[in-house]
């Protein structure tokens, strides 16, 4: 579904931030984007959605070079949660804010409203749709631009850090819909800072910030020590445990 070939971006004339980055996504996986502060996750995103342009290399959306194609036809096929959602906002009921993409589609006014209604229900907002987007909690806040993005039904979503700061509760929503979507065989890009949350949503991660950015299966890339300290990457709560419970006892036998 996203191919990424040989990929190099650097900002202005600075030096490159990643050189001969190749990974891929396929409909139904999750990818997750990891790397120390600054190792370029955001501007990855940048890239995936055609905002920005890589130095060389490709994007490729079904085959296709994502330059190619025209910003409505990227804006179907790839949603984009940005790392601060509140600022996509801007309609005056939450509906109308959901209902924006859709009506750019074209679609009969019934499939509009179908749309939202199910967007809104997949993200627990259907009570809030006649609210004012900024009067809502940070969480409905996301949730509410996520909510524009599934009504989108876009076959690539691309979530910078949508876990972050969310409680229990919002997480294990949040969760849901990445995997109800993946299920339906979206292609998911998940930038993420948060290594439990990574390691239980996704197949692979795509790891950025060390020696040459590296795609892995999600157990490969936690299992190897040495990449995980090059890309300053905490090893899953989970997967520590386990190793602990692991170590052999190497308490002294007591004989005799
Ligand atoms: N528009 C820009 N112009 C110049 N440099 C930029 C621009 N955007 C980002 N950078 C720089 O590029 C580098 C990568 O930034 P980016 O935001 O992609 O990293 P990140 O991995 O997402 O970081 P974080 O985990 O802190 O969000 C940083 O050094 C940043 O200062």
């Amino acid at each position: 579904m996203l191919t990424l070939e040989n990929l190099s971006f650097a900002h202005h004339s600075q030096t490159p931030l990643f050189s001969g980055l190749n990974a891929s996504v396929g409909e139904g996986q999750v990818l997750a984007v990891v790397g120390r502060n600054g190792a370029g996750k955001s501007t990855l995103l940048r890239l995936l959605n055609g905002l920005l342009r890589p130095q060389s290399g490709h994007v490729l959306l079904r085959g296709k070079a994502i330059d190619r194609l025209k910003v409505h036809e990227i804006a179907a096929e790839v949603g984009t949660l940005f790392q601060a959602p509140e600022q996509q906002l801007f309609a005056a009921r939450l509906s109308d804010e959901v209902a924006f993409g859709p009506k750019q589609l074209q679609l009969s006014a019934a499939e509009i409203t179908n749309r939202v209604d199910e967007a809104l229900a997949q993200t627990f907002l259907t009570h809030r749709a006649s609210h004012h987007p900024l009067d809502l909690s940070a969480a409905e806040r996301r949730f509410t631009a996520l909510a524009s993005i599934l009504a989108m039904r876009p076959a690539v979503l691309l979530l910078d850090e949508p876990q972050r700061g969310l409680d229990r509760i919002w997480t294990e929503r949040l969760e849901g819909i990445i995997s109800k979507e993946r299920d339906e065989g979206k292609s998911i890009v998940l930038i993420c800072h948060d290594m439990n949350f990574a390691e239980r949503n996704a197949q692979s991660v795509l790891a950025l910030g060390g020696r040459q950015p590296i795609q892995l299966s999600t157990e490969d890339f936690f299992a190897d020590a040495g990449l995980l300290r090059e890309t300053s990457v905490e090893r899953p709560m989970r997967l520590q445990l386990k190793s602990l419970l692991e170590i052999p006892d190497q308490a002294p036998r007591v004989t005799g």
